[in-house]
């Protein structure tokens, strides 16, 4: 009983929340539901995703619906206040400061978050940039550290106090391979026995560490579920053939010079297991008008989506 009513607690829900900028929409109605793990939130540019994390992190106020998270309401300012403590929360631009050595802002951020404890508070700025694998370069200034060595100073502020829920917008942009494969091993670690929320334009990051996925577009949940089933979506509409087919939802030209084509089967094309990414632009483009970007050639690629 005592492990349901935690895991309960873990949980995050949204009910029907909105949220305007004036008169642009951008989130309506947005009801989910997250528990323990990794999950990953998809859509293309302005879909809403950063005002989802925001409205999560107690960062900003939805001006429609309800929301409980780690069993608290951040609408009320005491539950804000509880959320606060308990979570963790990495921005697109988390604005790091240049002149400050790792360790220093990591020990800064350790005084934000109320470990008043000098000395818990350098075990703690020690464990999160042993976490990170920043432990040799903690004594240099940030502004001498790498991109990528940026983005884990960014996350081990993120996990400064052991959060709950942590909320990481866009962690992995911006890095190289070695690096996005290294932050992925990082985040999955993370999301072991709490709930972490990422959003991403890489399907490769979905199927490399999410165990749920949700498709955010216009401000509205377009799918929530595993990555499986949102590959499962373009089960049987997804075709190999050697010339662009001219009525695709999308169409591309991979490294093997054949051409993936999303939705319609050309001329002598071979049907092809369906991977994230098909069912993500498959969803996106399931209007059948293949032209969202407005270009006119209604040929989307994946670079279109993201
Ligand atoms: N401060 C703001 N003022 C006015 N409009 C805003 C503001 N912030 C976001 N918007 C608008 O709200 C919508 C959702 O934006 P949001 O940044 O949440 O999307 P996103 O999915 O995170 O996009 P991206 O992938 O480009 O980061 C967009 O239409 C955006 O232009």
């Amino acid at each position: 009983m005592e492990s349901e009513e935690r895991s309960a607690a873990q949980q995050v829900g949204l009910d029907r929340v909105g949220v305007r900028y004036g008169r642009r929409t951008a989130l309506r109605e947005v009801s989910l539901s997250l528990g323990r793990g990794v999950t990953g939130l998809l859509g293309p540019n302005g879909a809403g995703k950063t005002t989802l994390l925001r409205t999560l992190a107690t960062a900003s106020t939805p001006d429609t619906g309800t929301l409980s998270v780690l069993g608290l309401d951040p609408l009320t300012p005491t539950g804000r206040q509880a959320l606060r403590r308990r979570l963790g929360y990495l921005p697109q631009n988390p604005g790091l400061p240049s002149h400050f050595t790792a360790y220093d802002f990591i020990d800064y951020v350790g005084i934000l978050k109320e470990i008043s404890d000098r000395q818990a508070r350098r075990t703690e700025a020690r464990r999160v940039l042993a976490e990170v694998g920043l432990t040799a370069d903690r004594g240099r200034r940030i502004r001498k550290l790498s991109g990528g060595m940026r983005q884990r100073v960014g996350l081990a502020a993120a996990i400064v106090g052991d959060p709950e829920l942590l909320i990481l917008d866009e962690p992995t942009v911006g890095l190289d391979p070695e690096q996005r494969l290294r932050f992925r091993e990082l985040i999955a670690g993370l999301g072991e026995g709490r709930t972490v929320l990422l959003s991403t334009h890489q399907t490769e990051d979905v199927a490399a560490l999410c165990h749920k996925v949700v498709v955010l577009d216009h401000g509205t949940v377009r799918f929530q579920g595993t990555p499986a089933e949102l590959a499962l979506l373009a089960r049987g509409r997804v075709w190999s053939s050697g010339e662009r087919a001219p009525g695709a939802l999308a169409a591309w030209r991979t490294g093997v010079g054949t051409f993936r084509n999303i939705g319609v089967p050309p001329t002598g094309a071979s049907l092809v297991e369906p991977t994230i990414e098909d069912g993500y632009l498959l969803l996106l483009d399931g209007d059948g008008d293949g032209d969202r970007n407005g270009d006119g050639d209604g040929d989307r690629t994946p670079a279109d989506a993201a």
